[in-house]
């Protein structure tokens, strides 16, 4: 015997690459979750396919020369038993990657519309069971398809019984091609092997019938149904995680054992989400709608996170898109301060009990005590914010206090009355179409205004940042921390200062629970001052200016900021002051870059499962300051990166320099 046989050279040749392949494409968004999957997928298929092959073999419906394979186990060739977990491996891979998009427990609420559908395919796998018992039965030429028929359809039927809506619902774009790339990929190549006699099907107990004229129809059925079942046993997994992401408190107490970890998820696959579980899901829906549509960067990033922590992520965008949208949309102050009203009210209202809630609660008060299920159901539905699921249950109500301390800064604008509400700046030129700067008589008006507006300072500016985006920056990290421990307290201790990654140690707080939130409020800072530059031009036209007034030490660059606010309806900054947006922009865009770099090691500190999704939003979104850089500045029309841009910068934070950083660094 050669030292390497015909059949390990196929697994050398086909299987191991594709295998290696897709598994270099998913290490950087691989989750525990999808380690379980494999797991326990290839696990399964081991196990049902070891004693239903041996009767194959035993039974010469396939054989092989001896000589082509390296050895046995019941009468099975060990590559074939390496094969059924490679292709577990591979179809799985395909499915974990494909579906990494969609946020599967969305499909939840429209599988539980698909029973009918269900019920006729699960008759169909019984009504396929019953055909292959009869071709085993009759035995002759039909008894391999039905063997494989037999085989698999009571597989199909339970998978259906449990999950059925779930999986009707996914979009067949990726389920299909998660069964079909495979079995097309496995017919070629086990045709080749077939023709060059590696394997041989035994003509007497098979069909003849041929797919192509060149592979038995046998050989395609079968890895057509072992790939529908490796998906099909994937998307029933994902069924489970998916009610206990949405629904823990229904399933899944906080201090589990094993065995009621795995009684939970026993029971969450056989959910079926009742009306009064619809609106929990709807809320969701629309949480996902309010991120697709309000910021493609973030909808794009969150993709990187698993879902239990991007449903929360999505909820927490909602909200405060939507509070945010009550300030900027006002029509008078009055609205917009009976708004903040109303924020403070409900926030209050759903943190009430919670160990989380405002008070004296320190991080360690918090140690040791389970989060509280917050009951969405009783906070009154007038408020009109959208849900806050789970997060109140870890993320402390003070930091969402002070965003909404930083939205109220956004009143002080309106309280200058500038064109926000139709009146105009106090003291500004009547005829404020006339674009003409330097024939206007700006000096005291100009100083004037700009003594009153709210950002005088740098430290204004970082201020007004930490509170609006600094906040989400550490809500990501109390998500994240939620999401990989699932108990708030773990990682407080298990991110102190004498665990973690031990190459970024260098001081002693460096790497405490502290110091990483300090550091993700940072980060947020950095995105918001992008987000400033960005929008100079549409900020202005609702009579906002956030960058410093201790920034304008040339009378031209007050006039230019006089004039951006007066004209606010028309601010056209092209006829003189281009090189003034372009300075003043960029200036912004490089305090960014300080923040930003003061921020990233921290980066490497969150739970590990959850750091190329962080990395992912944060690159997604400073690549915009990039494009600013790129631009010199010109910011008059608004930064909007391509899907191509965002793929490219994607694709380099997952699988190229470990390091984002700005082109030039
Ligand atoms: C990835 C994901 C799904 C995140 C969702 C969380 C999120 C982005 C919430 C924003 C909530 C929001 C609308 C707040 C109101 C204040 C505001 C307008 C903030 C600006 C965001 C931009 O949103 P917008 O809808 O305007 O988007 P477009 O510009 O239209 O595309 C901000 C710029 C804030 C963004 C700040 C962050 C995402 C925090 C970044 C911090 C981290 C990723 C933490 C990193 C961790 C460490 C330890 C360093």
């Amino acid at each position: 015997m050669a030292w390497i046989s015909r059949y390990a050279l196929f697994h050398l040749y086909y299987t191991i690459p594709v295998a290696s392949l897709l598994h270099f494409i998913l290490s950087p968004l691989r989750t525990r979750r999808d380690d379980f999957k494999i797991f326990f997928l290839c696990a399964m298929a081991f196990t049902c396919s070891v004693p239903w092959d041996s009767y194959l073999v035993r039974n010469r419906i396939w054989t092989y020369p001896p000589a082509s394979v390296l050895g046995t186990f019941f009468d099975i060739p060990i590559e074939e038993c390496f094969f059924f977990a490679i292709q577990t491996y591979i179809t799985s891979s395909l499915y974990i990657i494909l579906s990494k998009r969609v946020l599967k427990p969305l499909h939840l609420v429209a599988g539980s519309r698909k029973k009918w559908q269900v019920t006729i395919w699960t008759g169909i796998t019984g009504l396929g069971f019953l055909l292959g018992a009869m071709m085993v039965y009759e035995g002759g030429r039909g008894c391999y398809m039905g063997l494989i028929l037999a085989w698999s359809m009571p597989v199909f039927g339970f998978i259906l019984y449990v999950a059925g809506s779930f999986i009707l619902s996914l979009p067949f774009s990726f389920t299909g091609l998660a069964i079909l790339f495979p079995t097309i990929y496995l017919c070629v190549f086990d045709a080749l092997e077939i023709r060059n006699g590696t394997w041989t099907i035994g003509k007497a107990t098979s069909t003849g019938w041929k797919v192509f004229r060149i592979l038995e129809i046998e050989e395609a059925f079968f890895f057509l149904v072992t790939n529908g079942m490796i998906v099909f046993g994937l998307i029933a997994c994902d069924k489970a995680f998916s009610v206990l992401d949405v629904f823990p408190p229904v399933t899944f107490p906080s201090e589990s054992t094993l065995s009621q970890l795995i009684k939970s998820h026993v029971v969450a696959l056989s959910f079926n989400p009742s009306s009064s579980h619809i609106d929990v899901l709807e809320e969701l829906e629309i949480a996902s709608e309010i991120l697709k549509k309000g910021s493609k960067s973030f909808y794009f990033a969150s993709a990187g996170f698993g879902d239990r922590c991007r449903i929360t992520l999505l909820n927490i965008y909602a909200f405060s898109r939507v509070a945010d949208d009550m300030i900027d949309n006002a029509r008078s102050l009055e609205d917009a301060e009976v708004a903040l009203k109303d924020m403070r009210e409900y926030l209050n209202t759903v943190y009430s009990g919670s160990p989380f809630a405002s008070g004296s609660q320190t991080i360690d008060d918090q140690c040791g005590k389970a989060p509280k299920n917050i009951a969405e159901e009783e906070v009154p539905k007038e408020y009109g914010f959208p849900s806050l699921g789970r997060a109140p249950s870890f993320v402390p109500q003070d930091v969402f206090m002070q965003l909404v301390e930083g939205l109220e800064e956004d009143l002080e604008f309106m309280k200058l009355g500038f064109q926000r509400f139709g009146t105009s700046i106090p003291g500004a030129n009547a005829n404020d179409n006339d674009n003409s700067m330097g024939a206007r008589n700006f000096g005291v008006d100009a100083e004037e205004l700009l003594k009153k507006l709210p950002i005088q300072t740098e430290e204004d500016l970082i201020r007004y940042c930490r509170r609006v985006a600094g906040t989400v920056g550490q809500m990501l990290v109390w998500t994240t921390w939620d999401a990989a421990y699932c108990v708030p307290p773990l990682p407080l201790r298990a991110l102190g200062p004498s665990s973690g990654n031990k190459r970024h140690n260098k001081t002693a707080e460096t790497g405490t629970p502290g110091w990483i939130l300090a550091r993700a409020s940072d980060m947020g800072v950095a995105l918001q001052l992008v987000n400033i530059a960005r929008d100079i031009m549409e900020d202005a036209r609702s009579g906002r200016i956030y960058i410093p007034v201790s920034w304008l030490q040339k009378d031209e660059e007050k006039a230019f900021v006089y004039f951006l606010l007066s004209n606010s309806q028309n601010p056209d900054a092209s006829q003189f002051s281009l090189p003034i947006l372009q300075r003043l922009s960029l200036r912004l865009v490089s305090l960014a870059y300080r923040y930003y770099a003061l921020a990233s090691p921290a980066l490497g500190h969150l739970p590990e499962e959850y750091r190329k999704g962080a990395k992912l939003a944060v690159a997604v979104y400073m690549e915009i300051g990039n494009e600013i850089k790129r631009r010199e500045g010109d910011v008059r029309k608004r930064v909007v990166l391509d899907a191509k841009r965002k793929l490219l910068t994607g694709a380099g934070v997952l699988w190229g320099r470990e390091q984002y950083g700005p082109f030039w660094w």
